[in-house]
């Protein structure tokens, strides 16, 4: 258990160092915040201290404010459990607002000037990170001194809220409005040599001067060598009212942009607007009104879900928590050098982890090594990835055509075509040419692990790394273990699914694994409406209205019919009593079409413009209906955009809730990371199960078996949401009972 403590120790040069020690990353909590006023308190009482440094334990200044408070926060609805207390050490006891702000206030002053007496500078030493709270205490100090490469960022709004210790304020009077406005609604950290060009930071010393130099720093104040700065009272980089205003304006209408249904980032402009009219203390005033408010909104409650759901993905039972060693994994061979094997080859080699790659002919084996290089070169382009640092990764990647250099790889990951034979038998040369202790994955979508490895005796260490494309980007990886996969294994996966920042989640063995298989009613939901003749590109409107980048068809689009047809398939045979069989994708590709690949799909693509639906698809689609002939009197169904969404959605949640109860999954919130981070479902809305317990079990029970008396078993309600629809049980509390024995986990 780690111990929360905010020491103090005064030196004979007069400086307290008030340190936060609360491991790993010192985060604040209304006990910390509490314990450092008392420390504060004390310095300010004892006649040897000049001067004070805060700084944080461990190398990290501090993450933040606790973000479990929140969550506290939003079960009770009671917002006392929020840093309240923060306003008076930050505002009164650190920087002194009221010794200095005169007359104004003079009664209120000489009584707190006795009660917090305080006269001496604050320097803070910021090292490692300070995010968020941790900021926001730093800019609260006199000066800010910062070990090279410390992380320092406003990152507030990804988890619902505002800045609520002063950072609105205090952000654009160091660095600007521009720049804070910039921080602010990106959530985008920098780095403290730029926060040294910027102004947020003094000064920049080594980790092992840090403290010195603060030190030095904070007498220097007592000196009057340095200035004594409440950043709360500077003006001087506001610039003009009218500079400002257009600075705002602009934002919220990027904003609107790109943060729609979110409450946050329009009011955090707003409280940043009422400090530059109204000064300072009144935009704190308002900073403190409005995060309240924000703290109980439905995008704080998911996204607050959604920050601990991401982290709980790599604590896997009986895995993680039974003291197994995770194994290094240095050299890693790809089989297959398309798309996806040319994307994980990336990833691994941009964490420095050597790479061969393997395709059967010098044609191909070119082609992935170009693909390789492209993706690099896509990521310095855009700034993602230092020059050197693309260098030093292709510099670990080399071709093969054969498997003489496979003997000593750690892991090797098969990433061909969907094609079980194909598959079968590299498994079982893989078993030949590689060491007994070689990790055997495959990057297969939906092929059952125990048809690939069957004619293997390495069952045992086959597992699934499905990657999601372009695999160098996305950030989800579902390791799939089948239950012969061995513990060790699974966690060597797992370490290598962190070393190249990958979400992983572990998934059971089953057609579509979790993620695939959840999104399968999603993906045939919308030609079930159109063949009920609802328009399709209504349709995708209403899912980009909800929150996700593009509508169906237009995934559809992307990925191509084929890919789409040849997946419908697998789950028709896997799921055959919950599959829509409609013609529309074979008339589709019948006609020559194929998406955007041919430049045939249900959009006009053009560059440089949105896409535009494509009138020329229609009579397809027209052709479709007639065939299928489903229409109730053969004419177009009358339904609202609420219930389209919810025809479309609430399938997904029922299969959702069927991989839950066959413990394909561990809990449901991976279900609302996967969605999150493998289908683009919007985070602010908490994950796929979240959101379903926000519309209530029962909604989606009553509405799915009402459609399914209607429009036949696609929509049939599982057991498992009708038993938590009959209980009024959300669908994400854990199972009452012990582990089922089909568990596939
Ligand atoms: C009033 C204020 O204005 C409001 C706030 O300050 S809100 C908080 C603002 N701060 C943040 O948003 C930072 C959140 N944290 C992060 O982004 C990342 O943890 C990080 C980039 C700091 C470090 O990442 P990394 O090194 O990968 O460590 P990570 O695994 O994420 O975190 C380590 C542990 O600390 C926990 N943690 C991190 N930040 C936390 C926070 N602010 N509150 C509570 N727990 C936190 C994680 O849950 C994790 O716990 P676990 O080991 O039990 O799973």
């Amino acid at each position: 258990m780690a111990v929360t403590v905010v020491t103090m120790e005064v030196g004979n040069d007069g400086v307290a160092v008030i340190s936060i020690s609360n491991p790993p990353l010192n985060v604040l909590t209304v006990a910390i915040i509490a314990a450092m006023k008392e420390k504060f308190s004390e310095a300010t009482r004892r006649s040897d201290v000049k001067a004070i440094v805060l700084t944080g334990k461990g190398g990290r200044f501090s993450g933040g404010f606790d973000i479990s408070a929140f969550q506290k926060v939003h079960k009770s609805g009671d917002v006392s459990d929020s840093p309240n207390e923060s306003f008076d050490l930050i505002v009164n006891t650190i920087e002194g607002f009221l010794l200095y702000s005169g007359i104004r206030v003079l009664l209120q002053s000489v009584v707190l000037y006795v009660i917090v007496k305080i006269a001496e500078p604050v320097v803070a030493a910021v090292e490692g990170l300070a995010l968020g709270g941790g900021l926001e205490l730093a800019m609260g100090c006199h000066a800010r001194i910062a070990a090279p490469k410390t992380q320092l960022g406003l990152p507030e709004l990804t988890l619902g809220v505002i800045p609520g210790l002063g950072g609105t304020q205090r952000l654009p009077r160091l660095v600007g409005v521009s720049k804070a406005v910039e921080m602010l609604l990106f959530s985008k950290p920098i780095m403290s040599e730029e926060g040294k060009f910027q102004g947020l930071i003094d000064d920049i010393a080594s980790s092992e001067e840090l403290l010195r130099a603060s030190r030095l720093w904070a007498l220097g104040i007592v000196e009057r060598r340095k200035p004594w700065v409440r950043s709360l009272h500077r003006t001087d980089k506001i610039g003009s009212l009218s500079e400002a205003q257009g600075l705002l304006r602009n934002a919220r209408e990027q904003a609107k942009r790109t943060a729609p249904n979110m409450p946050q980032h329009l009011a955090c402009l707003d409280v940043v607007e009422e400090g530059i009219l109204h000064g300072g203390y009144a935009g704190l005033l308002k900073e403190a009104t409005v995060a309240k408010e924000l703290v109980l909104s439905n995008t704080s409650k998911a996204l607050a879900h959604l920050f601990f759901a991401q982290r709980t993905t790599a604590k896997v039972p009986n895995i993680t928590d039974v003291g197994l060693k995770p194994r290094h994994v240095k050299k890693v061979a790809i089989i297959g050098g398309g798309i996806m094997g040319s994307g994980i080859a990336t990833a691994l080699i941009l964490s420095n982890i050597s790479v061969f790659l393997k395709e059967i002919n010098s044609e191909y084996l070119l082609k992935g090594m170009k693909t390789i290089e492209a993706n690099i070169q896509g990521l310095v382009t855009r700034g993602k990835v230092t020059q050197d640092k693309g260098q030093k990764a292709l510099s670990m990647l080399k071709g093969v055509s054969d498997y003489s250099e496979f003997k000593d790889v750690d892991m090797v990951i098969e990433a061909v075509i969907e094609d079980v034979p194909l598959k079968q038998k590299i498994f079982t040369e893989l078993e030949k040419v590689c060491s007994s202790c070689c990790i055997l994955a495959t990057n297969t979508s939906t092929i059952d692990l125990n048809v690939i490895g069957e004619k293997t005796n390495s069952q045992d260490r086959i597992i699934g790394a499905h990657f999601f494309s372009p695999a160098h980007v996305m950030p989800l990886l579902e390791i799939v273990r089948t239950e012969k996969t061995s513990p060790q294994v699974i966690l060597d996966l797992l370490t290598v699914g962190k070393i190249i920042k990958k979400v992983p989640i572990v998934v059971g063995n089953c057609t579509g694994f979790a993620v695939n298989r959840t999104f399968f009613p999603y993906m045939q939901g919308p030609h079930l409406l159109v063949n009920l003749g609802v328009d399709l590109f209504r349709i995708d409107r209403v899912i980009r209205n909800f929150g996700l980048p593009i509508g169906p068809f237009q995934l559809q689009d992307l990925g191509g019919y084929r890919l789409g047809l040849a997946a419908g398939k697998e789950f028709a045979n896997a799921f055959p009593d919950r599959t829509f069989r409609s013609p529309l994708t074979e008339l589709l590709l019948k006609n020559g079409r194929n998406g955007k690949s041919n430049g045939k799909g249900f959009y006009i693509y053009e560059k440089g413009s949105r896409p535009k639906p494509d009138p020329s698809v229609l009579p397809i689609i027209e052709e479709s209906r007639q065939l299928m002939n489903i229409m109730p009197g053969g004419k177009p169904i009358s339904v609202t955009d609420k219930e389209i969404l919810e025809m479309l959605l609430f399938p997904a949640v029922n299969e959702a809730c069927l991989v839950l109860d066959e413990g394909v999954v561990a809990r449901a919130s991976d279900l609302d990371v996967a969605s999150v981070l493998g289908m683009s479902f919007p985070s602010y809305r908490g994950g796929i199960m979240f959101w379903a317990d926000t519309v209530g079990s029962n909604h989606i029970y009553t509405s799915l078996k009402r459609w399914s008396e209607i429009y036949g078993s696609f929509f049939k309600p599982s057991r498992f949401l009708e038993e938590r629809a009959v209980k009024g049980m959300p669908l994400s509390a854990p199972a009452t009972s012990s582990p089922k024995s089909n568990s596939k986990l």
